[in-house]
């Protein structure tokens, strides 16, 4: 018997994407996206990896619920990929992209297993791109398309909507930095893009009220918890910057209506502000969300840095790593549970994404993972004390189901419970999946 149990009706789940595990990038109608284009231009990513056949998931889904099934999954979150629904992003659709999803939908179903389908997962469609991309306000009305046909072709059995995946993440490594698709280092830009990203989700959303299909829809944002390395009251105000530019910056549109204002000045004095028109809060305001879904990963600790551009530098944790270099720290989760329960009046909340990269050797048939035992049962841990708080959080999707093509990383990182054999395609049980196949039947830790 647990010692900590879970609500009855918690729904635990794994998660993926679609370009991180399908492959099949060019097959049965599917046009070129941002990261196929991306992927193909050397230098991009780690070992010159691409996505053309990642985990093979388009041929082989079938197996893949089978161990969804096995492992007692209760959800499965998915992305769709825009450019296999509407191969140049807009107009004309590919009925065998949609005949996929379909596919995949029913048989998650059939195996009592439900769907959580994330619209955009990052995999723009090139053609867009090359017409601005983010940059174009126009994207938002383009997605807003590609969503309405997705939702009538999948709405009757899908319930669960997300509109994006981490829009920081797409604005700020896609558009400031240039470590992921489409690789623009451009600061101001990303912000523009940010807020087209808003308006983008929004747009889906109000489509999605129209059909009046009953389901419920939200998104997922990277989130974190921010502290001051020090006690300094420039440390603390570091923390304030990085929480708005990281949280509230994305957080306060979908829940609040509103940007916060004093990154909007922030930004407004550094960048060219976000071109934010007559109408766009209006019409993010009038977009509101189900439940928030959100990706935790670890904590953010930062320090004044007056030379830096915004004032903050991000200092290194003293805790243990993944093989991400990513500080495990599991009391950050529980401090964004019940900030957002504080902050933003309640909400219901999905733990979209949590889970580590280790080195995962395959050792005679056998990955003994035992420190990704123990990061998922602390961060376990961390999401019971928040619900104990009361915090609606409604279930917790695990990334990930399979080793998965990792972004400017490749293959080099695992993030799977069953890791992918990539030369001969076979699935192979961690020990943490058996772990977490018990947490599932005993509903607890
Ligand atoms: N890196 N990392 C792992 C994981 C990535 O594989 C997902 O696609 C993203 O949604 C999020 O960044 C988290």
């Amino acid at each position: 018997m647990p010692k900590h149990v879970f609500p009855v009706d918690f729904v635990w789940g794994a998660a993926t994407a679609a370009y991180q595990i399908e492959g099949a990038v060019r097959e049965d109608g599917r046009g070129e996206s941002i990261w196929d284009r991306f992927s193909h231009t050397p230098g991009k990513i780690q070992g010159g990896d691409t996505g053309d056949v990642a985990c093979d998931h388009y041929h082989r889904y079938r197996e893949d619920v089978a161990l969804m099934r096995e492992m007692g999954l209760k959800g499965y979150r998915f992305s769709i990929a825009w450019p296999r629904i509407v191969p140049a992003g807009k107009g004309a659709l590919n009925p065998k992209g949609l005949d996929f999803y379909n596919a995949l939908v029913d048989r998650l179903l059939a195996n009592g297993i439900t769907p959580y389908a994330t619209l955009y997962h990052w995999e723009l469609p090139q053609l867009l791109q090359d017409r601005g991309g983010w940059d174009n306000r126009d994207t938002a009305a383009y997605f807003a398309e590609y969503a309405a046909v997705v939702f009538e072709s999948l709405g009757d059995r899908v319930r669960h909507w997300i509109t994006l995946n981490e829009p920081s993440v797409v604005a700020y490594n896609g558009h400031a930095i240039g470590e992921h698709a489409p690789g623009f280092t451009d600061y101001a830009l990303a912000v523009r893009v940010s807020h087209h990203l808003n308006l983008a989700h929004a747009r889906a959303v109000a489509a999605y009220r129209q059909l009046n299909q009953g389901g419920v829809i939200g998104t997922t944002l990277n989130l974190t918890s921010v502290y001051p390395a020090g006690n300094a009251p420039e440390d603390g105000a570091a923390a304030r910057i990085a929480d708005g530019m990281y949280n509230r910056w994305f957080l306060d549109p979908v829940l609040k209506g509103a940007y916060p204002r004093d990154i909007l000045e922030l930004f407004g004095q550094k960048l060219q502000a976000p071109v934010i028109q007559a109408g766009d809060l209006e019409r993010i305001a009038a977009a509101p969300i189900d439940f928030l879904g959100l990706n935790y990963y670890s904590r953010l600790l930062v320090r004044s840095a007056p030379s830096s551009p915004f004032g903050y530098e991000a200092v290194r944790g003293a805790g243990p790593c993944t093989a991400m270099g990513w500080e495990i720290y599991p009391d950050g989760l529980y401090d964004l549970l019940v900030r957002l329960d504080r902050d933003y009046g309640h909400p219901r909340l999905l733990v979209t994404e949590n889970g580590a990269a280790f080195d995962d050797p395959l050792q005679a048939g056998r990955v003994a993972d035992p420190e990704r035992i123990a990061y998922l049962r602390e961060h376990f841990l961390a999401a019971r004390r928040a619900i104990e708080s009361g915090v609606r959080l409604e279930g917790y999707f695990v990334w990930s189901l399979l080793d998965n093509f990792e972004w400017a990383h490749g293959y080099s990182r695992r993030f799977g419970l069953i890791y992918v054999d990539y030369p001969t395609q076979e699935r192979i049980w961690k020990d943490s999946a058996r772990w977490y196949q018990g947490v599932i039947r005993q509903n607890g830790v």
